[in-house]
């Protein structure tokens, strides 16, 4: 195990009200509140974890969903390293949603390659009984719209909470090291192209 703990910025996206708050309140402060307020701009809190040997300290950035306070947290999506798209299983709205959220963060955080961007999907209060959303109806959006993995959780029951952030974790971590090996690809290419310019020059 590395002794270096990796700090790496996540940010929850989701419609006011889908639980964004509570699923951090939950993680870092094993918490729930059934009455919580809307958020309004932006809120982080850190923790330290452990992923497959890996110490980590996630920093958490938790947005407020409603659109009247879109201008207040747009400006803190750069430097994100995950993005955890957020819906509630019983609202088909916000899971319609996902599209323009995923939208958003690309332009604001200024994404250069969105399709290699790691997006995890959670779809909270599964604990809810009037679901509108079905697990296969959210695989199929998560399948055919980058290969995305799904998460269903609840802030309330503590169902896959901790699950989601470390699936948030090995993605990046699979994403750093993917772009080891392109960046190892083009060093190899870089020196096979220099040397053919330097035989036609
Ligand atoms: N039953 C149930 N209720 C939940 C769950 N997560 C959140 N809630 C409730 O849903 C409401 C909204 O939760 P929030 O965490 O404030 O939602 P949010 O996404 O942060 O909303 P904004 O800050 O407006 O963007 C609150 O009353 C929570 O108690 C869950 O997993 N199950
Ligand atoms: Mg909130």
């Amino acid at each position: 195990m590395s002794g270096k703990s990796l700090l790496l910025k996540v940010i929850l996206l989701g419609d006011g009200g889908v639980g964004k708050s509570s699923i951090m309140n939950r993680y870092v402060t094993n918490k729930f509140d059934s009455q919580a307020f809307h958020t309004i701009g932006v809120e982080f809190l850190n923790r330290d974890l452990e992923v497959d040997g890996r110490l980590v300290t996630l920093q958490i950035w938790d947005t407020a969903g409603q659109e009247r306070f879109k201008s207040l947290r747009t400006p803190f999506y750069r430097g994100a390293d995950c993005c955890l798209l957020t819906f509630s299983v019983d609202d088909r709205q916000s899971f319609h949603n996902l599209s323009g959220w995923r939208k958003e963060f690309i332009f604001y955080a200024d994404v250069k390659e969105p399709e290699h961007f790691p997006f995890v999907v959670l779809g909270n209060k599964v604990d809810k009984n009037n679901r509108e959303v079905s697990t296969g109806e959210a695989q199929g959006w998560c399948s055919e719209n980058g290969g995305y993995p799904y998460l269903e959780t609840s802030a309330k029951d503590d169902t896959n909470v901790a699950g989601a952030f470390e699936e948030a974790v090995r993605q990046v971590l699979a994403m750093e090291e993917h772009m080891d090996h392109t960046v190892f690809g083009h060093t190899v290419d870089l020196y096979h192209s220099d040397r053919s310019k330097s035989v036609c020059c």
